[in-house]
């Protein structure tokens, strides 16, 4: 709520800038329980840095993106360790249970097992990686298709303020999100539209016919999952920003947006929850508009608008 309350203050927003500060202030808190501030911003940087090392050469010397994102992940490995050693002693003597890494560092396996330091630093740095752009570019486009579809605004504004009315203009809690029925639409579209993941990689485990290609086992295999969501043999008219298509559900097989099987986005229900919420509040309290609705869309790495989706905000 703080997080948007100052893009009115602003009155003129990159939505891209933006709703990455607002995840990360979301994800730091419920992970690690970090305060937005100084030192979470240079966190976020870190966090970048790393981002864009995942996809560069590995090439480990001066210079590279690559060593930066090495040097940047041992340095986010110091903070959260020095978080952890704090935890250790804060939480000797009480039963405190209140981030991820509480719980992390709590978790057992039958046999008792707990997972080491780095194990739990570990796993907090990936869910981080994983869950915090893709989310917050989810946000994003959400924030520039409502610009562009005033009508699916205005359904979404009756449905949130009428809420908002019967809780005060307060907190909302997850059995009231899962009331929202027009606005979790919106989040499964604006995730669909949004194609953060272009493609997921499997390895055929045996030889596997398709369409009377097979693909022998052992080969590599990169469904792209994007053509998927556009393909309009899938969606109707699948270019246009539409809630509603979701009073069916997608065709078997033709939806992937958090991955599928075993290795299914492990953060997809707390993606919908953040991006619902945000939803909420953002069009109980404010309107918006975009400065430049026809910038172009830059597809690489992630499709975003070229000017990061410049928005005028102010309060309703
Ligand atoms: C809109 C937001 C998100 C999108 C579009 C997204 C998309 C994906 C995709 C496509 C995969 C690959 C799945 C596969 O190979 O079948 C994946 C994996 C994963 N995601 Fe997400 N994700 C999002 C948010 C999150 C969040 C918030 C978290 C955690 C906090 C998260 C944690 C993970 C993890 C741990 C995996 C690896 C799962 C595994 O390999 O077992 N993701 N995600």
């Amino acid at each position: 709520m703080a997080g948007l309350k100052s893009w009115a203050e602003k009155g003129r927003v990159l939505a891209y800038d933006e709703t990455q500060k607002i995840t990360f202030a979301n994800v730091g808190r419920l992970f690690a329980s970090l305060e937005p501030g100084p030192a979470l911003d240079a966190m976020d940087k870190l966090f970048e840095n790393l981002l864009n090392g995942i996809r560069a050469s590995p090439y480990n010397f001066p210079g590279t993106a690559y060593r930066c994102a090495v040097q940047s992940r041992k340095k986010l490995g110091a903070i959260f360790r020095a978080k952890l050693e704090e935890k250790k002693i804060h939480n000797r003597d009480s039963d405190a249970n209140d981030d991820l890494m509480d719980g992390l560092m709590k978790i057992k396996d039958e046999e008792g097992n707990r997972l080491s330091d780095d194990e739990v630093i570990d796993n907090i740095v990936s869910l981080i990686v994983a869950g915090y752009k893709s989310t917050a570019m989810a946000a994003m486009w959400a924030v520039y298709h409502l610009a562009k579809y005033p009508n699916v605004l205005k359904k979404l504004r009756e449905e949130n303020m009428a809420l908002s009315k019967e809780r005060n203009g307060g907190f909302i809690t997850s059995e009231d999100v899962a009331s929202l029925k027009y606005t979790n639409k919106a989040v499964e579209e604006s995730i669909r539209v949004a194609n953060i993941a272009a493609f997921v990689f499997r390895t055929a485990v045996r030889d596997v016919e398709y369409q009377g290609y097979i693909f022998p086992k052992g080969w590599t295999i990169v469904p792209w999952v994007r053509y998927m969501h556009t393909n309009p043999e899938h969606f109707d008219d699948p270019l246009t920003f539409n809630p509603d298509r979701w009073n069916e559900p997608a065709k078997p097989g033709t939806y992937l947006v958090f991955g599928g099987g075993s290795r299914i986005c492990a953060g997809n229900m707390l993606a919908r929850i953040q991006l619902a919420l945000f939803i909420h509040h953002l069009t109980v309290r404010y309107k918006w508009e975009l400065v430049n609705p026809d910038a172009p869309i830059i597809y690489l790495s992630h499709p975003r608008p070229s000017d990061k989706g410049e928005v005028i905000v102010s309060k309703i």
